[in-house]
């Protein structure tokens, strides 16, 4: 695996208020900070200056027709090879947003502006650069079918690829799940809330293991524990600190750990309302609180009476809620003081490194080929469709009960009210089929692109091959529910014989249009609440200009494209055309004028100058708008992050 040792020393946020200065380092020079020379060292590696990464960072969030709100303010620390920080403090504190700011990674908002400085090694980091840090969301989704050895490979091929052997790369990734405690599991599927597989230990440890693949020796991690019970977040935990030991640098959001893995700490970083209360080692911040006047009874840990110290009390006693407010003040100040311990680098120094900017810590393109991204994405598209028994029972269920009841119900013949009873019966199928591809697709798809945005922003792969591959990987499964179907109901319903395989064929055309057509919906929706939102009224479109609900003269001007790109539409002529050609009804079954051919029957629809050609290039541009539109719509809602500016003057006074 390769890596980079990086020390990192955190200088984290500035606010409008006071700041010592931009950089810091270590007073005496021999590049160990002032506090740590206060507190020692116990564990793990050295710190040099070289090594030493640098984060001077300021947030402020600028809530518009409202005062600014600065959310973190004058917070620094330092982050060390072979060492694990903690950022601790109460809920809404910061820790989040100091740990996306300081890695790169606060979602792009218009209401807010970032501002400060990170350093890595001493070399500036500009703009909206990632830190070259694995980054470990509290929610890490994964494709559940796939077991963790697959998951590993998967990402292993696309990364490293180009730079290790097949030999190197299967050794990575038994010394991946070596290191993360997941050899036992490695035939295990990943899971998620619906598919019983991975603990959410495992789980948690899979995602560290993934982002670990380029070998980052930064690991920053937010809530590893969330959500886990004491057993697995002491694994979790106890994986990180075996990857400390092994020189890497650990950052982690921690919430009420317990006082065994409190310990397992090396640093601290404690956040109350975006102010840093204490920046030093894990083992000197009960003396430090106690010195400062706020000793621990002796019955309660460490990381509660920390907590207590610096939660402020909302509501209820208003004495207490003042005397709360005080104290934080309190502590904030004496860290303050602590803070300018350390000493701001000459200026001279600074212009200096100015000149060697990080200029990323992610690839700027993929470490496989297209072709080679197109075929793993595939492969694991396929693994996961196939591999979803539960969601293939129930499609096959739905097409066979509705087959069913519409055999049950229709029995065409050929008098004069069949007529009627043809053109319902292929409308429904048209308006059925639609609905189930477009809802599965928009319930699923969503969900599928978290995991992917993410992935593609590590560019992993590009969102072309991942387009096509879904789109290609979803075609066997509609070709065979459409076969169960379309078997099912045509001989049922007494459809006329001798055209089952074209109606078959319009009927695919038509269920890979509505995939897509979902696809596309999927890919522009934030979300699938917003998604499903979005169906009823496009459905209904589709439904009012499927060809014999509205005449196309009295069709709205504004609305008459719909007429021509509509789902339904084109589905229904092309089984119309399918179902009428070479027809002749008899006189019986209903008054009023008599219609002796299939063809009078299309001519009185409207539908006697198509053909079944149309149809089919009708329903291909459909099929290639909709994926070149969601393409865009995936390649346009790609997540885009703050850049950081530099501190204004008035921050760094
Ligand atoms: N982009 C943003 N827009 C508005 N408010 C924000 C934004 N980012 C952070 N905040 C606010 O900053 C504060 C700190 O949020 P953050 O999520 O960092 O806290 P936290 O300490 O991680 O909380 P928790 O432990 O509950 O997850 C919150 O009040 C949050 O609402």
């Amino acid at each position: 695996m390769p890596s980079h040792r990086h020390a990192i020393t955190i200088s984290v946020g500035v606010s409008a208020a006071a700041s010592p200065g931009p950089l810091y380092r270590h007073a005496s020079g021999d590049g160990v900070c002032c506090a740590r020379k206060k507190y020692g060292t116990k564990r793990g590696g050295t710190l040099t200056e070289k090594n030493d990464l640098v984060l001077e960072l300021v947030m402020t969030l600028k809530q518009k027709k409202k005062d600014d709100r600065v959310i973190l303010d004058s917070v620094r620390g330092i982050a060390k090879p072979g060492r694990m920080l903690a950022v601790m403090g109460p809920s809404g504190s910061g820790k989040s947003t100091f740990l996306h700011s300081l890695a790169g990674r606060v979602k792009q908002d218009k209401k807010i502006s970032l501002s400060g400085r990170r350093y890595i090694n001493g070399t500036p980091v500009t703009g909206d650069t990632q830190i070259p840090a694995a980054f470990i969301e509290q929610d890490v989704n994964f494709f559940p079918h796939l077991t963790v050895k697959e998951t590993l490979d998967f990402r292993v091929e696309l990364q490293m690829a180009s730079v290790l052997s097949k030999l190197e790369r299967d050794d990575l990734v038994a010394k991946l799940m070596s290191d993360l405690g997941l050899t036992k599991s490695a035939n295990t599927i990943v899971g998620n809330t619906k598919v019983r597989g991975l603990s959410g230990g495992e789980r948690k440890r899979l995602s560290i293991a993934c982002e670990m693949i380029g070998g980052n020796s930064v690991l920053m991690l937010d809530e590893p524990t969330s959500g886990l019970d004491s057993y697995q977040a002491a694994q979790v935990l106890g994986t990180l600190r075996n990857l400390a030991d092994q020189g890497k640098t650990v950052i982690a959001v921690i919430h009420q750990p317990s006082q065994h893995t409190f310990q397992l700490f090396d640093d601290l970083l404690l956040l109350s309302e975006g102010k840093m209360m204490y920046y030093g080692e894990v083992s000197n911040v009960r003396n430090y609180m106690a010195e400062i006047g706020y000793e621990a009874e002796a019955e309660v840990g460490t990381a509660e009476h920390i907590l207590n110290c610096i939660s402020s009390i909302v509501g209820g006693d208003a004495d207490a809620e003042k005397a709360s407010v005080a104290r934080i003040e309190k502590i904030a100040a004496a860290a303050d003081a602590q803070s300018r311990e350390l000493v701001a680098l000459e200026d001279g120094e600074q212009s200096d490194r100015k000149t060697k900017r990080i200029v990323g810590g992610t690839r700027s393109h993929p470490g496989a080929n297209i072709m080679r991204q197109f075929s793993l994405l595939l492969r694991r598209s396929l693994k996961e469709i196939f591999r979803g028994k539960a969601a293939i029972i129930i499609k096959v269920m739905q097409q066979v009960s509705l087959g069913l009841i519409y055999g049950g119900i229709y029995t065409l013949g050929l008098d004069q009210s069949s007529i009627m009873d043809r053109f319902g019966l292929l409308s429904l199928i048209m308006i059925g089929g639609t609905n189930m591809a477009v809802a599965g697709t928009i319930r699923a798809f969503p969900k599928e692109k978290a995991i992917v945005s993410g992935e593609m922003d590590i560019k992993l792969y590009r969102t072309f091959p991942y387009f096509i591959a879904k789109a290609v990987s979803e075609l066997p499964l509609i070709g065979v529910f459409n076969a169960i179907f379309s078997s099912i109901i045509y001989p049922l319903t007494n459809l006329q014989p001798g055209r089952f395989k074209r109606f078959l064929a319009i009927t695919t055309g038509h269920g890979i249009a509505s995939e897509a057509f979902g696809l596309l919906i999927g890919s522009i929706s934030p979300n699938s609440d917003v998604a499903l939102a979005l169906m009823p009224p496009i459905v209904v479109l589709n439904i009012i200009f499927d060809g014999k609900n509205i005449s196309e003269e009295n069709t709205p001007w504004i609305l008459k494209w719909v007429n021509k790109v509509g789902l339904i539409r084109w589905g229904f002529t092309g089984l119309a055309l399918n179902e009428f050609e070479g027809l002749e009804f008899t006189a019986g079954g209903r008054r009023g004028p008599l219609t002796k051919t299939g063809e009078e029957a299309l001519s009185r629809f409207g539908l006697d100058g198509q053909s079944i050609e149309n149809v089919f290039t009708a329903q291909t541009k459909i099929v290639a708008g909709c994926w070149l539109l969601s393409y865009l719509g995936l390649s346009l809602t790609k997540q885009k992050f703050e850049v950081m500016a530099a501190p204004s003057k008035r921050e760094k006074e």
